[in-house]
C-alpha cells in the first residue's frame, strides 16, 4: 500500500507523558505545554485524564487543565474517561472528546483499571451511550497490543477482538498501544493486518512506546500498511504507571522529522515543536528523549 499523503498526529504528552511523573507538576506548566503544542500546529492534544486521583495523582487537576487551556481554532483537546463517573466529571469541565481505555491482556486490564476485559467493555457501554447523547466523540484505546508486562506475547487475534468490540460499540477510532514498546516491525505489520480485517484502516491509530528503541521502525512498518494516525509525546515524555519499566511514547519531534523526510504532511512546525520539547524537559527536570529535539537544540 502507498504511504498516506498526510498523517494526523495525536499529541499525548500532557496526559501519557506526564501521568507518571513522581513530583507534582503545576497546572500552569501543563497549560503552557498545551498552549505551545497548539502553537506548533498540533491539532489533536490529549490534555488530561478523569481517573481516580488516588490511582494517578498527577492527573488530579484535570478540571483546571480542561477549563484553563487556550483553544487553538480547529484543534481538539481530549481526555481519558474510564467510566461513567469520569465522563460526567469531564463533561462538567467542558471536554469535547474523550477516550476509554481497555487492554488485550487480562492481567494488564486488572492492574490498570481494576477489572477484566469483559467487565471493562461493559463499563464502556454507558460511557459511549451518554457521550453520543451529548455529541462527544469517544476514542478507544487497546493496551498491550504487542506484548504485556505480565503475560508476555499477546495474540493479534485477541487485539483484533477487543478492538472490534470498541469499534462496534461506537468508538470513532481505535488506538493500538504498544504499552511496553516490545514490538518489532513485522509483528507490527501482522497486528495491523489482523485488526484491519474488522476495522477500516482510517479508523486505526498507532500508539507506540519506545522502550526498546523500535517505535520509529514500527511506525514506518505500519505507515506502509496504511496507518495515518500516530500518537506521540513531545520529548518522548512518559511511561504507564501500571507497566513497570515502560518508557515514554515515541517522541513527537522524531515522528515529525521522519514524516517530513518521507514527504508526508502533518501541518506541524518542527522547530516550534522541538523548542517545546527543550522547554518542558527543562521545566520538569527530565532528559529530552527526542534525538531530533536534542540535535536541533544543539545547532
Ligand atoms: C478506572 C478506575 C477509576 C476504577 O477504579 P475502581 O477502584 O475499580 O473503581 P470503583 O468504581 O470501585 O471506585 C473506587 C473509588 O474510585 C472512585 N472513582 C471511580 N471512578 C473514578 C473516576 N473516573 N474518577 C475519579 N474517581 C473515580 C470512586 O468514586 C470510588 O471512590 P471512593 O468511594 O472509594 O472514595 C481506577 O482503576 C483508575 O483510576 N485507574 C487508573 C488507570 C489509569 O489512569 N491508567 C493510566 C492510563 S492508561 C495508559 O496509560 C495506556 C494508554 C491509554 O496510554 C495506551 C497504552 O500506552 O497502552
Amino acid at each position: 500500500m502507498p504511504f498516506p499523503k498526510a498523517v494526523r498526529l495525536v499529541e499525548v504528552g500532557p496526559r501519557d507523558g506526564l501521568q507518571n511523573e513522581p513530583e507534582p507538576i503545576d497546572t500552569a506548566t501543563k497549560l503552557e505545554l498545551i498552549e505551545r503544542l497548539g502553537a506548533a500546529g498540533i491539532r489533536h492534544i490529549e490534555a488530561a485524564s478523569f481517573v481516580s486521583s488516588r490511582w494517578v495523582p498527577q492527573m488530579a487537576d484535570h478540571c483546571e487543565v480542561m477549563t484553563g487551556l487556550t483553544r487553538h481554532p480547529g484543534a481538539t483537546y481530549s481526555a481519558l474517561t474510564p467510566n461513567l463517573k469520569g465522563l460526567e466529571a469531564g463533561l462538567e469541565c467542558g471536554v469535547e472528546e474523550v477516550a476509554v481505555f481497555g487492554a488485550a491482556s487480562e492481567a494488564f486490564s486488572q492492574k490498570n483499571i481494576n477489572c477484566s476485559i469483559a467487565e471493562s467493555l461493559q463499563r464502556f457501554e454507558p460511557v459511549l451511550e451518554r457521550a453520543k447523547a451529548v455529541n462527544v466523540r469517544v476514542r478507544g484505546y487497546v493496551s498491550c497490543v504487542l506484548g504485556c508486562p505480565y503475560e508476555g506475547e499477546i495474540a493479534p487475534a485477541k487485539v483484533a477482538e477487543v478492538s472490534k468490540a470498541l469499534y462496534e460499540m461506537g468508538c470513532f477510532e481505535v488506538s493500538l498501544g504498544d504499552t511496553i514498546g516490545t514490538g518489532t516491525p513485522f509483528k507490527a505489520k501482522r497486528l495491523i493486518e489482523a485488526v484491519s480485517r474488522d476495522i477500516p484502516m482510517d479508523k486505526l491509530a498507532a500508539h507506540f512506546h519506545d522502550t526498546y528503541g523500535q517505535a520509529l521502525a514500527n511506525l514506518y512498518a505500519v505507515l506502509e500498511e496504511g496507518i495515518a494516525v500516530i500518537d506521540s509525546s513531545v520529548a518522548g515524555l512518559g511511561g504507564c504507571p501500571y507497566a513497570k519499566g515502560a518508557s515514554g511514547n515515541v517522541a513527537s519531534e522524531d515522528v515529525v522529522y521522519m514524516l517530513d523526510g518521507l514527504g508526508i504532511e502533518t501541518g506541524i512546525d518542527l522547530n516550534k515543536l522541538a523548542d517545546t520539547g527543550t522547554w518542558i524537559t527543562q521545566a520538569i527536570g527530565r532528559p529530552n528523549r527526542s534525538k531530533v529535539g536534542v540535535a536541533l537544540a544543539a545547532k
